[in-house]
């Protein structure tokens, strides 16, 4: 069995609560509350300050040009088109300047940025890799498993098809192909990282309806 189909079922309970959440299957129908959305874009768009220097991360302890060139090109999407969605996202919903910077974190969203640090700290590829695994397989699962029509509004549609496309698709296919090549060496600090993640996402979702 390869790393990842390990990894992946190591942790089955927490990745499949996490990805047929309550939150992804309002999102998909187009149904969460306002508030609800609203406390989850303000908290991710301050995981993504960190998952942005992990990626940096990532890039600086690459093993190869190519890696480097895939890497950044993902990046690229993240800083363009991701964070713009954000910014319209935050525009829509009247979030001012303050909350967009400077919110206050949840214990889950400074544990992820906790996770990410020590994942970066460390310079190692693979467990960089390790995490990014989690964070982008788990979100192309869920947005795979919504067949129908896309809802109406950009706020969920947008978010739906930021994970649901070949590109991102492609690119979760080769984070898994980097931590089957490169993770073996660091298995347990490798599997330690991905544990700790999935329960974090899991725990991200079941902040917003408490
Ligand atoms: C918490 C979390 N996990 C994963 C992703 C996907 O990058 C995200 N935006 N937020």
């Amino acid at each position: 069995m390869s790393l990842t189909a390990k990894l992946r079922a190591a942790h089955a309970a927490d990745w499949e609560a996490a990805a047929t959440h309550r939150f992804v299957r309002e999102l998909c129908a187009g149904t969460v509350p306002t508030a609800v959305m609203r406390r989850y874009l303000v908290q991710d768009y301050q995981f993504l300050d960190r998952f942005v220097a992990l990626l940096g991360a990532a890039i600086a302890s690459a093993d190869s040009f190519p890696a480097r060139l895939r890497l950044a090109r993902f990046l690229a999407m993240i800083t363009s088109d991701e964070n713009t969605y954000f910014q319209r996202c935050f525009d829509a919903l009247g979030v001012p300047a303050a909350e967009r910077r400077n919110p206050v974190l949840t214990e889950t969203t400074i544990g992820f940025q906790a996770l990410m640090k020590e994942a970066a700290d460390s310079r190692s590829y693979s467990r960089c890799i390790a995490v990014l695994l989690v964070f982008e397989g788990l979100y192309l699962d869920w947005a795979e498993r919504h067949t129908g029509p896309p809802p109406p509004e950009f706020i969920h549609a947008e978010w739906i098809t930021l994970h649901r496309n070949p590109f991102f698709r492609d690119f979760v296919g080769w984070l898994r192909a980097e931590l089957d090549r490169t993770g073996p060496a660091e298995e347990a600090a490798c599997g330690a990282l991905f544990g700790r993640a999935v329960a974090l996402e899991r725990r991200f979702f079941d902040d917003l309806y408490a």
